[in-house]
């Protein structure tokens, strides 16, 4: 019997692209990374106030590669700074858009994505789906306490590629993803380490708003008493501080650059700071590895390297060369955002998961304060 094919739009939109794919079932049968003009993109105020500019600049794109839309499926896009919600594959509704529009839990590009996958679907009547956003919460009680009681831990991470590459790597082992251990590094932009105890990211650090290892361009945890007295020294507005934090924080903050191939050079030509800043980031890195195995105690099945920074084979080797005795490192260089939001539309379209309804039930599981 033929297979039913399933043609299905994935769109993940970035800070300066939207990058978008079309699939049948899983197989990837176009993908593009659309660029936006740094000046046309920051001229809107807000994030979401460039929908219409970016759902027209998809819809010529898949026009000019005679992608004719009228045969798809559903549509996914990446879900954004939403509530706080398990991992799996949602329904775009009418709350989940509410709260995309108003940025609930802040502003970041991946809010565009329910809701142009939602405009696009609804004027077709087909289905639209998030995957994994980056709110995905599945927190320990435990990892939710800071010690600082008016301040509680949250989960913002690169739940959509760690789940991916964790299920692909399971495969790989010959066991499901809920029956593993396993600890999962994201090196992007940002660092995201998680701790996935079967199928459950239980522990892992906050890597948009100020915690974890530093990262190309974002600071991580800091020392809280000095960043007190620098916010209250006068010299800076609020907005300049998050910025110098996430932005302009890690690698950019010491050696101008957030281009990890840059560094290299630099350390290559004998730069022997960008050799120490470079070689910390992979310190730090190693610890809060070593932090999410104390979280599992002991127990990993593996610990996993993902994300553009693991194409660097050398700074691979420095943080394999700290944490290698907990567990086989298993290093996965890149990320697979789109095939992963094509997978996660999949699963329900073939009825092998059902969509889960936003918000759910997830905020009645926090922390006390
Ligand atoms: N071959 C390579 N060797 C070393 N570093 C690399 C290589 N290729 C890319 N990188 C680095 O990876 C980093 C970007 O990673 P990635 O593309 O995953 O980030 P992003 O998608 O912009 O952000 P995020 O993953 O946080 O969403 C940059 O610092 C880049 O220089
Ligand atoms: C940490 C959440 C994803 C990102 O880097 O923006």
């Amino acid at each position: 019997m033929q297979e039913h094919i399933n043609r299905i739009l994935v769109i993940n939109p970035g800070s300066t692209s939207t990058k978008i794919g079309v699939f049948d079932n899983d197989q990837s049968i176009f993908e593009k990374t659309i660029r936006h003009d740094t000046e046309q993109i920051s001229a809107f105020e807000q994030i979401i106030d460039q929908y219409e500019f970016r759902k027209n600049a998809i819809l010529e794109s898949l026009d000019s590669e005679g992608m004719n839309i009228s045969k798809l499926s559903a549509v996914c896009g990446r879900g954004g700074l939403l509530r706080p919600i398990e991992g799996g594959t949602y329904s775009v509704n009418d709350e989940m858009l509410k709260d995309l529009r108003a940025g609930f839990a802040g502003q970041h590009a991946s809010n565009l994505g329910g809701i142009l996958a939602f405009e696009i679907a609804s004027g077709l009547n087909i289905p639209s789906f998030i995957v994994d956003p980056v709110v995905v919460d599945e927190l320990e009680p435990i990892a939710k306490i800071s010690g600082f009681s008016p301040i509680e831990r949250t989960s913002i991470f690169h739940a959509l590629n760690q789940k991916a590459v964790a299920r692909r790597v399971a495969k790989e082992l010959g066991k499901p993803y809920e029956q593993l251990n396993l600890i999962v590094t994201h090196m992007g932009g940002g660092i995201t380490v998680g701790a996935h105890k079967n199928g459950r990211v239980i522990d892992v650090n906050n890597g948009l708003h100020g915690d974890g290892p530093f990262s190309p361009e974002r600071a991580g945890t800091v020392p809280a008493g000095d960043l007190i007295s620098l916010c209250y020294s006068g010299s800076y507005y609020r907005e300049e501080v998050m910025k110098m934090l996430v932005g302009q924080g890690g690698l950019v903050g010491y050696l101008g650059t957030n281009d990890a191939i840059k560094v290299e050079d630099m350390i290559k030509n004998g730069d022997e700071k960008a050799k120490l800043v470079y070689d910390a980031m992979a310190y730090q890195v190693a610890k809060e590895i070593g932090s999410a195995g104390a979280v599992l105690s002991g127990k990993v099945d593996a610990i996993i390297i993902t994300g553009g920074l693991a194409y660097g084979k050398d700074f691979v080797k420095e943080i394999s060369n700290r944490i290698s005795w907990i567990a086989d490192v298993i290093v996965k260089p890149g990320e697979n955002e789109l095939q992963a939001l094509a997978e996660g539309a999949l699963r329900v379209l073939r009825g092998e998961e059902r969509a889960k309804d936003y918000p759910g039930t997830i905020s009645s599981r926090t922390a006390v304060k």
